[in-house]
């Protein structure tokens, strides 16, 4: 998959999909089916297959780290057995004088989980809480920014937000990023009982995460201020 969207003119995307295997994976940490593309016939796949490993390693280790917070790990394992990964692979062209500095537009991701990294040129920012300010994200090689999609706030009964954020392209040089972001197939995502009390009552009805991508994409979708609590909001 690659192109150049219209919404994001600076922008070049590039996605590598891979695929965990359910069966497998119960048994090894991380483990993969086939890969799906080479870069304009040249065969990319080695080094954004490792470099995939590595941040599904990452992700599966939080998202552990996270459900045993909630002791929800047996539900996090279910989810696990039809969780997918996109490796996206984004390029920023400088914005020429007549064009806005804006690279990607403000948004929440709507993956489950998103891990973003960047090596050394500026551009990320992240809306604080109360809504007022932008953050810019300092790179550097050696640091991942892992992020909370929609979906995993639908999951944790809105107990995980989702960070809203946005790309600028200030100055002279070009831009690289590199995302990989988890879906989960196949399966109605239910919010865990544990996460459901008096004091938390239930805010999402069990919906389908390739469903809420289709209604994302809508013209009620692409309207609503919270797609998420649109699509399956109580
Ligand atoms: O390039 C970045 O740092 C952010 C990319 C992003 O937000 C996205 O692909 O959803
Ligand atoms: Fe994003």
């Amino acid at each position: 998959m690659s192109g150049k969207s219209p919404s994001y003119p600076c922008t070049k995307v590039w996605g590598l999909r891979t695929q965990i295997l359910a069966k497998e994976s119960r048994s090894l940490p991380v483990s993969y089916g086939h890969l799906e593309m080479t870069l304009s016939g040249i065969n990319f796949s080695d080094t954004a297959l490792e470099f995939s490993k590595f941040v599904v390693k990452l992700d599966q280790l939080v998202m552990r780290m996270v459900s045993e917070v909630y002791g929800i790990e047996n539900n996090y394992e279910t989810l696990l057995d039809t969780t997918s990964y996109l490796l996206r692979l984004i390029k920023y062209r400088v914005p020429s004088k007549d064009e806005t500095s804006l690279g990607i537009v403000p948004h929440t991701d709507k993956s489950f989980m998103s891990i973003l990294h960047q090596r050394q040129v500026q551009g990320l920012e992240i809306k604080t809480k109360n809504g007022e300010n932008w953050i810019l994200v300092d790179p550097s090689p050696s640091s991942f920014i892992v992020m909370a999609g929609d979906v995993c706030m639908a999951w944790t009964n809105g107990r995980i937000e989702p960070s809203t954020h946005r790309v600028i392209m200030k100055g002279s040089e070009e831009r690289y990023s590199l995302g990989l972001f988890s879906f989960i197939k196949d399966l109605k995502i239910q919010v865990p009982e544990e996460l459901v009390d008096d004091e938390h009552p239930l805010q999402y009805k069990p919906f389908g995460h390739y469903e809420y991508i289709h209604f994302y994409y809508t013209e009620e979708g692409r309207k609503s201020k919270c797609p998420i609590k649109t699509y399956c909001g109580i």
